[in-house]
């Protein structure tokens, strides 16, 4: 068993979408980003490149290559979880916060989900997402931006034992 940590953040502006699990949510302001900033795939690519010791977003799709510019991230993590296929692991489980002062994202959690256990190929319930406010504190509570922590494990496969 390996086991993986990712976070990430992404500052809100105006006249971006708000992209979290490649679910757009209604929201006065978005998160900026080379790609479509969604700041909780993003956590959840560095949790499984980490736990395959595979570095981490920025170093397998640079900012700087113009080809994932407004890119969907769940686009990047099917190229992600192609990479584990590829190196014989499977996802155990993953489990994700978003920290957000604001819009109150438990009702997307449940589409979240289910976009993200399409594209890893998982079952419901070895995915969880979860969303919490910082009480007014620090730039997620000042609605600054959001931020998003994951934490997941991956198991080698039999056959590549
Ligand atoms: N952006 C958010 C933040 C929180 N929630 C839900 O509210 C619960 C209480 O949050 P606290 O930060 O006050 O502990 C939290 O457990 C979530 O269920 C949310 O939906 N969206
Ligand atoms: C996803 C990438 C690539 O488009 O861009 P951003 O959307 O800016 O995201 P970030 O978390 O800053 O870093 C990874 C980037 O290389």
């Amino acid at each position: 068993m390996r086991i993986g940590i990712g976070y990430d953040v992404h500052k809100l502006v105006n006249d971006r979408p708000l992209i979290l699990g490649g679910v757009i949510i209604p929201y006065p302001v978005g998160l900026l980003g080379h790609s479509d900033a969604d700041v909780l795939t993003h956590a959840i690519m560095d949790a499984l490149l980490g736990a395959a010791a595979l570095g981490d977003i920025g170093k397998h799709f640079p900012d700087s290559d113009a080809r994932y510019q407004g890119i969907s991230s769940l686009e990047l993590l099917k190229e992600v979880t192609s990479k584990l296929t590829e190196l014989h692991y499977s996802i155990n489980n993953l489990d994700a916060v978003v920290v957000a002062q604001a819009p109150k994202l438990a009702p997307y959690l449940p589409d979240m989900r289910g976009n993200l256990a399409k594209i890893l190929g998982l079952p419901l319930e070895d995915i969880n997402l979860k969303a919490t406010t910082t009480e007014h504190l620090g730039f997620a509570g000042r609605g600054e931006g959001i931020g998003a922590y994951a934490v997941c494990t991956l198991l080698k496969s039999k056959a590549a034992l």
